[in-house]
């Protein structure tokens, strides 16, 4: 029988909604190919998330309360995750591939030697063997891996498993797991924290995006679309060529190699729509671009497209809405 361990990440006393996906992704390949689902909780003081673990199908939970894991710390969370894997003669580690998990899989995969397999959205059981799927090509494609056996690490996609069907009647064990480790030997220490964002909203969690691309032609731009996503409770995105400018931190970035995003509407404004970023959007229900070039690709995904300068359409916007909202 499988031993499929999954990292419940949380954050105060809930799970993340990665940590969920994580779960119903662990669980569904457990019940696909005979096994139980076991969650490790990193640093937890209550017992709140190690309960909620439970209802997303966890037959025991792995409390590992250690005040130095309470700030994440990727050399700390590897070696913690690491000695559980082992510990509990896991096979199997799913993770959720969010912007943690994408420090993660690779490090502990190595550590541990197995595979590592990223941005999993599915797969299939057949002859023992697993197959993976995945998007390739900026989503055009989707990739099939086989593993021959179990031992891996799997990265799961964001925003691609559904995580309604809980419920609390499930039943499992919460066990305490001894983690030692003293100051002096974490090589690795934060030094500063500096706040990034620009909105309290986490963009995986956002309802509304509105985005800016290199076609703002500088940071102030971003200061509009700060007032628009402010005025429609959302929060400011960005493409990765307005990232790379320092116009706006890097945590702003949507696509590929960004955030993946799930929002119910999503305002492109001076983006081009190159697949990368696109990758990160495929979820999002309504896209509304606005672009001066009527061949930009966007206009391909979007299903409202304004060919217009930003620099008109966005203040008439708010002034409109300030009007309505306010
Ligand atoms: C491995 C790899 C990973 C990548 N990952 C990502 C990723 O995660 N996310 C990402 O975004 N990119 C990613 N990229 C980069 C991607 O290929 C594009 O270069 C990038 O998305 C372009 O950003 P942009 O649309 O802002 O800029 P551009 O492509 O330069 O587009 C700017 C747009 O603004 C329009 N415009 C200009 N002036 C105005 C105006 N006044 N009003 C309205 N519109 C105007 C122009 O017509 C143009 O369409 C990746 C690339 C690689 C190779």
């Amino acid at each position: 029988m499988a031993n499929i361990l999954v990292f419940a990440h949380q954050q105060g006393d809930f799970l993340t909604p990665g940590g969920k996906e994580a779960l119903a992704f662990g669980s569904r390949v457990a019940s696909s190919i005979g096994g139980e689902v076991r969650a490790v909780l990193l640093g937890t003081t209550s017992e709140q998330s190690a309960k909620e673990a439970i209802a997303c199908g966890a037959s025991i939970a792995y409390n590992v309360q250690n005040p130095l894991l309470a700030e994440y710390n990727v050399e700390l969370y590897v070696n913690c995750l690491y000695d559980v894997f082992q510990q509990t003669n896991a096979d199997m580690m799913v993770v959720s591939f969010d912007r943690m998990g994408k420090d993660l899989v690779g490090r502990l995969a190595a550590r541990l030697h197995v595979s590592a397999i990223t941005e999993v959205v599915d797969f299939k059981t057949n002859d023992e063997k697993l197959t993976w799927i995945r998007p390739i090509y900026g989503e055009k494609a989707f990739g099939e891996y086989e593993t021959t056996r179990l031992k891996a690490v799997v990265g799961i996609r964001q925003k691609s498993q559904d995580i309604t069907e809980f419920t609390e009647n499930h039943i499992g064990e919460i066990i305490p797991f001894e983690y030692t480790v003293s100051k002096e030997e974490i090589v690795t220490k934060l030094v500063v924290k500096i706040q990034a964002a620009l909105s309290d909203i986490r963009l995986e969690d956002a309802r509304i995006i509105v985005s800016g691309g290199r076609g703002l032609g500088g940071p102030e731009g971003f200061s509009e679309l700060q007032t628009l996503a402010n005025l429609l409770g959302g929060t400011v995105g960005a493409s990765r060529a307005a990232c790379d400018a320092g116009w706006v931190p890097s945590n702003l970035q949507v696509g590929q190699t960004g955030a993946v995003v799930a929002p119910d509407l999503y305002i492109a404004v001076g983006i081009s729509g190159a697949s990368q970023h696109l990758a990160g959007i495929t979820s999002a229900k309504t896209v509304v671009a606005i672009n001066t070039d009527a061949e930009a690709p966007i206009f391909k995904r979007a299903n409202i497209g304004l060919v217009a300068d930003y620099m008109t359409v966005i203040p008439a916007l708010t002034e409109k809405l300030k009007k309505v909202l306010v």
